[in-house]
């Protein structure tokens, strides 16, 4: 069994939906796929319109039975927590770039990505809110990885450089030191040569209910 802010999470009931779970990720996929093509799309106005109506169907088949709130927050076939539906990390959500964290044996985090060309906010760069997005999702899981999963209470972002899109970029993360139930973690995005674009700082802090509830991998 395992805890989660309230929910009690079956472990064999979370392997067995394996095969439903790669069918969601590739609609993610496919959908991630697509939505770069609406926005980078030269085709002539009739065919957009036939396109919408087509999608239009497409949408109502999905609809037609459908969940109360995303995919939730489980326990891996490998025993390790993960949430297929997370906004910034589940390969579910198409919104999801996703990010691939990995965790290093010093209990720091590192994921390698690329962002898209629907990530735009300055014309050719990335939005600044997208990379803050992904700075507050690694550098909350850095948190976890070393034992103090919470919720984000600051986050400060330093821009140092216009971040691109469709070039592998290097995410890190790492917690330096906790007060009680708040932890700190700093955090960055680079290029592979280690030009830092993107400096942040997160508080995060354990919610007094999820205390002894997480116990990191
Ligand atoms: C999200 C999933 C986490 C899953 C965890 C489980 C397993 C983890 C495995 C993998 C995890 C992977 C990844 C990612 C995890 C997270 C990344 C994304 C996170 C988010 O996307 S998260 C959404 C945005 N986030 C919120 O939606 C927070 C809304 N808020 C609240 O839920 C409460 O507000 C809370 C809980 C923050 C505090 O509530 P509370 O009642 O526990 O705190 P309380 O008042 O007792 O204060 C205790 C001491 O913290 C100080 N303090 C309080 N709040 C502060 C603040 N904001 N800034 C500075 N200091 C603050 C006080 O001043 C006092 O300080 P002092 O003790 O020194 O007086």
């Amino acid at each position: 069994m395992f805890y989660y802010g309230g929910m009690t999470i079956d472990l064999a009931s979370a392997g067995n939906a394996e095969a439903r779970q790669a069918a969601l990720a590739a609609l993610g996929q496919q959908t991630r796929e697509l939505i770069d093509a609406v926005v980078l799309t030269e085709v002539p106005e009739d065919e957009i319109t036939s396109v919408t109506a087509e999608l239009a169907a497409l949408t109502g088949r999905l609809r037609a039975l459908r969940r109360t709130s995303p995919q939730p927050f489980e326990i891996g076939p490998d025993g390790t927590p993960r949430h297929v539906g997370n906004a910034v990390a589940g390969p579910v959500n198409p919104h999801a770039l996703p990010l691939i964290i990995e965790s290093t044996p010093e209990r720091t985090v590192r994921a390698e990505l690329a962002f898209r060309p629907s990530h735009e906010g300055p014309p050719g760069w990335v939005h600044g809110g997208v990379t803050a997005m992904i700075m507050d999702h690694l550098l909350g899981h850095a948190a976890a990885v070393a034992g103090s999963a919470g919720m984000t209470g600051t986050l400060s972002v330093r821009y140092r450089r216009p971040v691109p899109y469709g070039e592998p970029l290097l995410a890190t993360a790492e917690h330096t030191r906790s007060e009680g139930r708040k932890s700190w973690v700093d955090g960055r995005i680079a290029l592979p040569d280690g030009t830092v674009l993107v400096e942040a700082t997160g508080l995060f802090i354990t919610p007094s209910d999820w205390v002894g509830r997480f116990d990191p991998a």
